[in-house]
């Protein structure tokens, strides 16, 4: 029999991701690997793929793990990824207790289990960064806050607040905040010049101070049904513009998300994780 390699799948609001353990599975993240993986028809198909646990250096206590997009970039932070990531490190016995600390490149990440299954996470998503520099996005100086400026195109110009949590993220307030339009909008906006490195797009509606509604485009994924991190900026930006409350829903379609800012401004993010299955890989029609 071909060689074969061992992945699981979990899904969270119908934001899916494969997880490859190194320590089971020698795996290569090379573009059109992840890509092949990640496709839909010819692959297992997912929003994104998950590498680790990885050791890290000076901090013995925390898991390391890599994320990757379907068109094969690798993400610098995952919302939904660290809660998937955090379920796969309980299952997999690597971590005891109810809480672990895990590095991924956009920075470190506090994780609380809400239930003993890991079906319900916590995840300490740190703090927004509205910065240009740190997005990063050209249209203004460096240290000025991206609050409400113009992106432009040639059909006129769009209003924008965007920020940092660990990997970036435009927010729009569009008149109409459908699938439809996330998926008009959000090529544009993604791969903008001003944007150097890309970007996350939302698109949201202010439902009340206690709610509101996104549609996503990713960076490197597409038209998602659910994304941590977009939540977290989606929140982020409503805080800021004075729009919402400290504790909100973000809906979405694949489900809603719990955000709280913390008295440092820092973003507590909580949802749900679910297993989807262990599989085996064949290898011989890989890339
Ligand atoms: N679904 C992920 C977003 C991945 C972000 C990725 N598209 C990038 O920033 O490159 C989440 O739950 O945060």
């Amino acid at each position: 029999m071909t060689n074969v390699f061992a992945f699981s799948k979990f899904q969270t609001l119908g934001n899916d991701y494969i997880v490859i353990d190194p320590s089971k599975t020698a795996f290569d993240p090379n573009p059109k690997l992840v890509q092949a993986l990640c496709d839909r028809h010819r692959g297992i198909g997912s929003d994104g793929l998950i590498l680790g646990p990885f050791p890290v250096p000076g901090d013995p206590e925390a898991f390391g793990l890599r994320v990757f997009n379907p068109d094969g970039s690798e993400s610098k932070k995952s919302g939904n990824g660290l809660r998937v990531f955090a379920r796969y490190l309980l299952e997999a016995g690597h971590v005891k207790g109810s809480r672990c600390r895990i590095h991924v490149a956009g920075g470190f990440a506090e994780v609380s289990y809400l239930t003993e299954d890991g079906s319900r996470i916590q995840v300490d998503m740190g703090r927004p960064d509205f910065r240009a520099g740190e997005i990063p996005y050209t249209g203004i100086p460096a240290q000025q806050e991206v609050l409400e400026a113009l992106l432009f195109f040639p059909t006129g110009p769009i209003t924008i607040t965007a920020l940092s949590m660990g990997n970036p993220h435009c927010v729009i307030f569009p008149g109409q905040v459908t699938a439809a339009e996330a998926q008009r909008l959000g090529p544009r906006i993604e791969r903008h010049p001003d944007f150097p490195n890309r970007v996350n797009v939302q698109l949201v509606e202010v439902v009340d101070r206690k709610r509101i509604r996104v549609e996503i485009w990713e960076l490197g994924a597409g038209y998602t049904l659910a994304s941590g991190s977009s939540s977290c900026a989606a929140a982020a930006a409503c805080k800021r513009l004075g729009l919402v409350e400290d504790h909100l829903q973000v809906l979405m379609p694949g489900g809603a998300i719990d955000i709280a800012f913390t008295s440092e401004g820092r973003i507590l993010m909580t949802g749900p994780v679910q297993a989807v299955y262990e599989g085996r890989l064949r290898t011989e029609w890989m890339p």
